[in-house]
This record gives C-alpha cells, sequence and structure tokens, in this order.
C-alpha cells in the first residue's frame, strides 16, 4: 500500500510528540515521588538546567570552598542542582558518610549511567558489579591482597624504581642536574609494577617501550566531549543500542581489549601450566591475577573465563595505575615546595636505612620511618585522586546524623529520608580537608599533624576510612589494594628522597594546576601535557 508523504511525516511527528510526553510526564512524576518522600533540604540557586552545578565544581581548582561554604549555609546535609534538572543529596556528616558506605553497593549503587560506562570499557569486574555479585567477586579476589601476598610484591617496587634510579644516573653521569618530567617517569613506575605484580607482565615502559594500555589512559584523558559522545550519555540509558556507536570511546575500549587479551592467554596458560607442574623452574607465578586463577582452580568451582579475568585485569590497571603515579607525583611536589620537609624526610631514610632498603615489615610498621609515613598519609589527605563518590538510591532509605541538622522549614532533625532514585555524594576530596575536622590549617601541606602526640584532631577521628581519611573510602567498595599502594608509595618515594633532591622549575613558589585525565592530574602551568618538569639532583 501507498502512504501519501504527509501522512507519514505526520504521523511520525505525533509519535516523537507522544514520546516526549510520556518522557516529560515520565520524569515529572518520578521527581514528585522522589520530593514526597525525602526530607526537604537546603539547595543553593541552579544555574543551568543543563548542567546544574557539575560545570562549577568540575572547573573550580578550589571545589572543597565551595563545599565549604555551602556547609556554611545550609548545614552538614544538603542538595546541590545535578544535570538534567535532577539533585544531589551530599553528605558531610561523619555518621551519615559511615552509613552511606556501610550499604553501598546494595541501598546506594553506581549511577546507570556510571555503570553503564563502566561495563563498556573496563568490563563486567569488580567495579562494576553491584551486591551479591559484588560480595562474591570480592571474596574471589580479597586473598590475592593479604599481608603475605603484598609482602612477596614489594620487591618489585624496589625493582621498578631501581630501574628508573638507572636512567636517571645515566642522564646525571656528567652534568650536576637535569630537568626531568617527574610526571612521566611515576606513571612509568605505577604502571610497570602493576603489571607485574597485577599480572605477571611487563609493561616495559621504564626502558622506553610505548605500552597500548598507557596510550588507551592517555587517550582518555583528552577525549573531548562531541554531538555524538552527548546523544550517547544523554540516551544510553533508555536505548543502550546507542553505547554501540563506533564513538573514540568505543574505539578505544576495543584498543584495550585487544592490549588485555595479548597479555591475558599467556598468564593463563603459563598459570595454568605450573599448576599441572609444566611451569617453568624457580618462576612461582605470585601475581595478583595469577593466585586467584590457583585459588580458583584448588577450590575447583569453575576456573574464571578468560573475559572475567581480562575484566579483573583492567580493573587492577584502573584503580592501581594513575591513582599511584599521581600520588608520587603530588608527593615530589609538595615536597619540593617545602624543601625542609624535604631534607627532614631524607635524614630520617639516610639515619634509619644507611645501607639498605626497608623491608615490607619495616615499611609498614613504620621502624623508625614516621616522617615517611606521616608525608604519605598527609598526600593522601590533601590529594585524593578520587575526590567525590556518587551513587543512587536503589530503594528507600533513613541516614541517622552525629548533630541536628536545620530543614530549611525551621524543624531540627536527626536523620533524613531518602528516596529510591535520588543521587547521593560523599565529597571526599571536602571532607577530608574540611576547617570543621582538620582544623585552621587543613588546606595546608603539614605531615607533621600525624605526628603529634595528642593525634588527630577529635572531629577527624569521627570520620571513618583508613586513619580517618576517605581516600580509600569505606565499607564494601573500601579500595582493596591500599595495602598495595601503600608499600609501593613508600618504597618508590623512600629511594628517590634518599637518592635525589627535587626542585620545581620556579622554585616553591611555581604555578601547579590540574589538567583533565581518566582523574585529575598535576601539571606545571603552561605545560601543554600532564608534565611536571623539575630540577634533579644526585645528594650523597
Ligand atoms: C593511592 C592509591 C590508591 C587510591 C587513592 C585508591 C582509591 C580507591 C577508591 C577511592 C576506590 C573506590 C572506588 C569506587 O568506589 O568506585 C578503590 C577501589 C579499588 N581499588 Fe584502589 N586506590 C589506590 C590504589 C590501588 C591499587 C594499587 C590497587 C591494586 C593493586 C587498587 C585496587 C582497587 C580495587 C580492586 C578496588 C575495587 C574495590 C571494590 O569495588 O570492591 N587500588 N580504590
Amino acid at each position: 500500500m501507498i502512504i501519501p508523504q504527509e501522512v507519514r511525516s505526520v504521523s511520525l511527528w505525533q509519535v516523537a510528540l507522544v514520546l516526549g510526553v510520556v518522557y516529560v510526564a515520565h520524569k515529572l512524576l518520578k521527581s514528585y515521588r522522589v520530593r514526597a518522600r525525602s526530607t526537604p533540604l537546603a539547595m543553593p540557586p541552579r544555574p543551568s538546567w543543563f548542567f546544574g552545578v557539575s560545570r562549577l565544581i568540575i572547573n573550580n581548582p578550589d571545589a572543597s570552598s565551595m563545599y565549604e561554604d555551602w556547609v556554611q549555609q545550609f548545614g552538614s546535609v544538603f542538595k546541590i542542582p545535578a544535570p538534567l534538572g535532577g539533585t544531589r543529596v551530599i553528605l558531610t556528616d561523619p555518621k551519615a558518610i559511615a552509613h552511606f558506605y556501610s550499604v553501598e553497593t546494595w541501598t546506594y549503587v553506581q549511577t546507570k549511567l556510571s555503570r553503564v560506562a563502566i561495563e563498556n570499557l573496563f568490563g563486567r569486574g569488580l567495579l562494576w558489579a553491584e551486591g551479591e555479585s559484588h560480595k562474591r567477586q570480592r571474596k574471589a579476589i580479597s586473598p590475592a591482597f593479604s599481608n603475605v601476598a603484598i609482602r612477596r610484591l614489594t620487591s618489585i617496587f624496589y625493582d621498578s624504581v631501581y630501574k628508573l634510579k638507572t636512567n636517571w644516573d645515566n642522564q646525571l653521569a656528567s652534568v650536576d642536574s637535569a630537568l626531568i618530567d617527574v610526571e612521566t617517569w611515576m606513571n612509568h613506575v605505577s604502571l610497570d609494577s602493576i603489571g607485574i605484580a597485577g599480572f605477571s607482565h611487563d609493561f616495559g615502559s621504564l626502558e622506553g617501550k610505548r605500552a597500548a594500555v598507557a596510550e588507551v589512559f592517555d587517550a582518555m584523558g583528552r577525549l573531548k566531549p562531541s554531538p555524538i559522545t552527548a546523544i550517547v550519555i544523554l540516551f544510553g540509558n533508555a536505548l543502550p543500542i546507542l553505547w554501540r556507536l563506533p564513538t573514540e570511546t568505543r574505539k578505544l575500549q576495543t584498543k584495550l581489549n585487544r592490549a588485555m587479551e595479548e597479555i591475558a592467554v599467556p598468564l593463563l596458560e603459563n598459570t595454568r601450566k605450573e599448576m599441572r607442574g609444566l611451569g617453568e623452574k624457580g618462576k612461582e607465578e605470585k601475581s595478583i591475577i595469577g593466585l586467584l586463577i590457583k585459588a580458583e582452580d584448588t577450590e575447583s568451582s569453575l576456573q574464571m573465563s578468560q573475559e572475567e579475568i581480562m575484566a579483573q585485569m583492567k580493573v587492577l590497571i584502573l584503580a592501581g595505575y594513575e591513582t599511584t603515579s599521581i600520588s608520587l607525583t603530588w608527593a615530589l611536589i609538595e615536597l619540593s615546595r617545602k624543601p625542609e620537609m624535604q631534607v627532614r624526610l631524607r635524614e630520617e631514610l639516610k639515619e634509619q636505612f644507611p645501607g639498605s632498603d626497608p623491608t615490607w615489615e619495616q615499611l609498614t610498621n613504620g621502624a623508625g620511618l614516621h616522617y615517611l609515613d606521616a608525608v604519605v598519609h598527609e598526600i593522601l589527605r590533601i590529594h585524593a585522586p578520587l575526590a567525590v563518590t556518587t551513587r543512587v538510591a536503589a530503594k528507600d532509605d533513613v541516614i541517622p546524623l552525629s548533630q541536628p541538622l536545620r530543614l530549611p522549614n525551621g524543624e531540627l532533625t536527626d536523620h533524613i529520608a531518602v528516596a529510591e532514585g535520588q543521587e547521593v555524594a560523599v565529597p571526599i576530596g571536602y571532607v577530608n580537608t574540611a576547617r570543621s575536622v582538620w582544623g585552621e590549617d587543613a588546606r595546608e601541606f603539614r605531615p607533621e599533624r600525624w605526628l603529634t602526640p595528642e593525634g588527630l584532631p577529635k572531629k577527624a577521628q569521627e570520620v571513618q576510612g583508613h586513619r580517618h581519611l576517605l581516600t580509600f573510602v569505606d565499607g564494601h567498595r573500601m579500595c582493596l589494594g591500599r595495602g598495595f599502594a601503600l608499600a609501593e608509595f613508600k618504597a618508590v618515594l623512600g629511594v628517590l628522597i634518599k637518592n635525589y633532591s627535587f626542585e620545581l622549575p620556579d622554585g616553591p613558589e611555581t604555578k601547579i594546576e590540574y589538567c583533565r585525565g581518566v582523574l585529575p592530574r598535576p601539571r606545571v602551568a603552561g605545560e601543554k601535557g600532564a608534565c611536571v618538569p623539575m630540577r634533579v639532583r644526585r645528594v650523597d
């Protein structure tokens, strides 16, 4: 049958109109239901329906000050305008935060958008899983992060930093000092360490090889929002097929998968050979994923598929590569801004370990390395690589508060009601550096605060998490690799500060700014990419 053109176009318009009306009605109904079942919280004005305050936060190098203003105006729990007309509840009260993390992955889950993005890029591994599936995966992978396992991996961190040392010593053989981009080298140390310790693969970046994985991460940081990506982000939840469009992100995903496959296949083969007694003599598999494959087999449960193994490998790279290299870079920056602290750390290292390097026990239990421990934790406090946890409520919830909160209607409350579908966030970076929690010098790099005999301020002690910091979050998703990260951070920083002195190109006042990466990275102002060139000298 031939349908006249005008009839066809009219019906298309009608369909589009009906769909539009249904969509808007659904959105309105949903927001009405969320509002009806939620405690009415205070909220700052909305600067844009499309972006909410997200652009103000992302573009603000001092987002903590914005949160501080809001806390002063509205109290410890409030709402902020989120993108597309939505709202987000912000928790800064310690009891509320502890509750939130204690029910995360069950009551609070990844937003649909993050979940699809994580699945597409990094597979259905630990970071993607929620609830029962997350519990099962975490139980399977946890033994590979035990103290015994990390202790056996510590030599890998030293191997990496000594490869760096060989290169730097060559550069400094005939000159007094050299200008070295320390951020790139921290990336190499971190990537090669996670490759070998995580899944027995040497990326070789410390020897000048260009790893495809590092290229993917660099490219992800440089991705520019295109109209097609915007469409996928806006409508991807409703129409998952859009995620299959050949966007730049999808191309990177294919490249990352290919690179990881090349690593996963031999690892699986070698580990299974070893378990059948056919492995290379003296080459026992001790990497995190290797241990995981072995454990699965001895428990004679189902073997992990190659796809699952790749997903966990990608989780390790995503979770462990940038976080550690960014933290090491910030440590060198802060110690260059405060040369007297650099000298104090060097003296401690030389005094305690004049002719050797500390073992895992010595790194972990202090062994006189109190200042090293203080520097590391102070960096993790003021430069948390992940600045916020954002989740959505999967069901209605009641969040308890440690202090009564004054609501906009004048009532006082000791709890708040949150409805299913409401976004909730914990601003990690702000809580770690809040003056009301850490004192007037909260924003300053002052490792000495960790050494005071009376301990941390009382308010800080109310915050749960590793050493009262939210840097590794808390609860079910608390960073599994924190023992790994701390051992690596201390081992690498110890060798660097013992052997070299670091100066920023324009002295302690050199301007440092953030640049985009998968996570925000530091750079010396004016540099094109994420570069932190420093004047490096050998010290005897
Ligand atoms: C300074 C370094 C590090 C920091 C600040 C850090 C921080 C974090 C944070 C904030 C999370 C929670 C992510 C979320 O809620 O979505 C996390 C999860 C995780 N991290 Fe780390 N991380 C670091 C290093 C590492 C390293 C080196 C590894 C592995 C060797 C690692 C493995 C993991 C894993 C497996 C998870 C997922 C836990 C789960 O979902 O149950 N992390 N990390």
